[in-house]
């Protein structure tokens, strides 16, 4: 599966300590970050992360557009609630594309937990059949 992963930066300790929990399911995995999260991912772990831009700087945009493209299966974003973000309408505009393509989302460390033991079930497979009839589609 391709994972994203993002965290604001009063989220950003907590994101490490939850990729380093999970490390052994996430290797077998496609990883994606914004810049500066998975900067901080793989000074931690021995995990690869595809980085895009941080961000601010369009990086939220870029894991969007692959939801878009259909080249995205889960994300986890540790938003911090209680910072206001320059770029609130691209984070705004990830979390819809979430919900227009019906893409588990996990924006704090609880669900993401949920999650991740999900990925580890196999609870994934149906996104498989979902990218398969959208390439059908030609979506
Ligand atoms: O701002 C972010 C998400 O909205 C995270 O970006 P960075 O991972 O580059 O800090």
């Amino acid at each position: 599966m391709n994972i994203a992963f993002i965290a604001h930066d009063q989220k950003k300790d907590n994101i490490v300590q939850f990729v380093t929990a999970y490390e052994e399911v996430l290797k077998e995995h496609t990883l994606y970050s914004t810049g500066t999260t998975g900067t901080r991912i793989m000074e931690s772990t021995s995990l690869k992360v595809n980085r895009f831009q941080s961000g601010p700087l369009g990086g939220d945009q870029q894991i969007g557009a692959k939801i878009a493209e259909n080249e995205m299966d889960c994300v986890i974003f540790f938003k911090d609630p209680l910072t206001a973000q320059p770029h609130e309408p691209d984070i705004s505009a990830l979390i819809r594309l979430c919900d227009v393509y019906s893409i588990p989302l996990a924006t704090n460390m609880a669900t993401a937990e949920i999650l991740l033991r999900g990925l580890e079930r196999g609870d994934f497979q149906w996104r498989e059949v979902v990218k398969e009839q959208r390439k059908e589609e030609g979506k």
